[in-house]
């Protein structure tokens, strides 16, 4: 019998970013079915998975808000980003054969069903995967942010981030080759040293509701799974790292 999963309920946040893989805007279908494959294996462990996901790879408020927006309207318009991003998610899923609902913070009855948090509650007991769209419904935040709400009113175990890089690091590792990536991290060192990876609201509201975080590449295949099972190559962010 193979061990029960450590967790039974996750929350995997993946950018918007993450589905372009080497394109320069817009969405990867190979990128998005590999990411697909990935959580379609972690739910094959009797995990209930449930995903928010990103739309920085169509559009960014801040980015609309720079070139003169109203910031609201730019916001609003990133948030309808995440859903077109959720309906690719979806549709990659259901063409592994897993059953998949979008629930949407905005409603949209003719794509996606409204958030509705028993609803969502409902559909992963039934062993759905459930894609969380358009973040907290609200401007001024981010889908970070949006991805530890949705882990804390779920109630999940841990709140899992794959993103382009392999963990959290002394600084960003994109821009500094020898920075040092730290296997374990507490919430106030992430907070206090300012390190970039999860935005600091994200942060704190997985420190107040004790959601431990798993920074892990969402590139490297298989790793979904693997730092579910405690392998591979992942910083944790957790109260205490002794
Ligand atoms: N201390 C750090 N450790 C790791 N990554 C960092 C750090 N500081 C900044 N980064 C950058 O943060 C990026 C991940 O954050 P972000 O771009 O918001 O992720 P995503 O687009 O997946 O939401 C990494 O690609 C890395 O370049
Ligand atoms: O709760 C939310 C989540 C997202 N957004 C908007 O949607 C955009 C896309 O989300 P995000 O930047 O978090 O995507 P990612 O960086 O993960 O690709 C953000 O820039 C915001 O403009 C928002 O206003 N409220």
């Amino acid at each position: 019998m193979a061990d029960s999963p450590k967790y039974k309920r996750v929350m995997l946040k993946v950018s918007g970013e993450a589905l372009m893989g080497s394109r320069e805007y817009g969405l990867d279908p190979e990128t998005v079915q590999q990411i697909a494959g990935d959580v379609r294996d972690v739910s094959r462990m009797g995990v209930e998975v449930c995903l928010v996901v990103g739309g920085g790879n169509i559009f960014r408020g801040l980015a609309g808000a720079a070139a003169g927006m109203e910031r609201s309207t730019a916001d609003y318009m990133g948030m309808l980003a995440t859903v077109i991003n959720a309906l690719a998610l979806q549709n990659a899923l259901e063409k592994l054969d897993v059953d998949t609902r979008v629930l949407s913070a905005i409603p949209m009855a003719t794509v996606a069903e409204p958030y509705i948090r028993r609803r969502a509650v409902r559909h992963m007991e039934k062993g759905r995967v459930v894609i969380f769209g358009a973040g907290t419904g609200n401007p001024f935040f981010t889908t970070d942010t949006a991805a530890a709400l949705r882990a804390s009113e779920m109630n999940c175990d841990i709140l899992l981030k794959g993103t382009k890089v392999d963990g959290v690091y002394d600084a960003d590792p994109v821009s500094v080759p020898d920075a040092k990536r730290y296997d374990c991290l507490t919430y106030m060192q992430v907070l206090t040293q300012d390190l970039g990876v999860m935005d600091h609201s994200a942060i704190s509201l997985a420190r107040e509701n004790s959601i431990p975080i798993a920074v892990f590449s969402i590139y490297q295949q298989g790793a979904f799974a693997d730092v579910l099972r405690g392998n591979g190559r992942y910083t944790i962010v957790q109260h205490d790292c002794a």
